[in-house]
């Protein structure tokens, strides 16, 4: 059985006060159903451990170098993660993909430095609009995590997201079908390149809100969200835990 999880990705938004929405994420999620996680800016990771600890929510990096340590100017290594008091670090996310040109072989590298650090690696794929309407997308999928995952995955440290690039701030979301035919070629491939692929934990992000959590969560493979806008507001993210608590 995998146990389900909801993941929370603040990206470059977070400041000191905005640790309070821990306290009502931990009040209103005393023992919950599933896991729950929420990776803030690397600024806030200490603090937030800080207050959450005790409590069921687990705190994580969006980002880590594939070096343990360095001449690496503004860079933050897996076990400074750990030592931050991180348990997790989301991977290869499609803005860090564009935005700093990631390849798949680098994604696979930071994952080796988190699973080094005994760090949960939630490596992320997704296809563009273009790719889709190419009919690419299970290729380039397949191929992203072909690539992006290290021999060291296992279900124990390794969670694949599959984030449409399309569907990520747009508030438009993949249809059922095509979610279930994604995460499905995700699973069988796992299946194959990993002992115990079948219990890697799949992730859908990209414009997850209340509104249509419990339609995403009721799809099969479909063990949680790595959800961006909606994680920033305790409430929302809230409403998305009890969707996915109750799936
Ligand atoms: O990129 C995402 C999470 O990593 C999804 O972001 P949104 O939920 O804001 O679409």
């Amino acid at each position: 059985m995998r146990r389900k999880l909801a993941a929370g990705n603040w990206k470059m938004h977070g400041l000191a006060a905005d640790l309070d929405q821990v306290d009502a994420l931990s009040v209103a999620h005393p023992a919950p159903e599933c896991d729950i996680l929420i990776c803030p800016p690397a600024t806030l990771i200490a603090r937030m451990a800080e207050r959450a600890a005790g409590s069921a929510i687990h705190v994580g990096g969006q980002d880590c170098h594939h070096a343990d340590a360095g001449a690496h100017t503004g860079e933050i290594s897996a076990p400074m993660l750990a030592d931050a008091g991180a348990t997790h670090v989301i991977l290869g996310h499609s803005e860090r993909r564009a935005d700093h040109g990631e390849s798949d072989a680098l994604v696979r590298a930071k994952a080796e430095a988190a699973h080094r650090a005994g760090l949960t690696a939630i490596i992320c794929v997704g296809e563009t609009e273009t790719e889709r309407d190419d009919g690419r997308t299970l290729d380039v999928i397949g191929t992203q995590l072909s690539g992006s995952l290290p021999a060291t995955a296992r279900a124990q440290n390794t969670v694949i997201a599959y984030e449409p690039v399309w569907a990520i701030g747009t508030g438009r979301t993949p249809s059922a079908e095509q979610i279930a035919e994604v995460h499905a070629h995700l699973r069988a491939r796992l299946v194959e390149l990993i002992p115990g692929g079948d219990d890697v934990r799949l992730l859908y992000g990209g414009s997850v809100k209340p509104s249509n959590a419990a339609q995403i969560f009721a799809i099969p493979n479909v063990d949680g969200a790595l959800v961006g806008g909606a994680s920033l507001k305790a409430a929302d993210f809230s409403a998305i835990i009890t969707a996915l608590e109750n799936a």
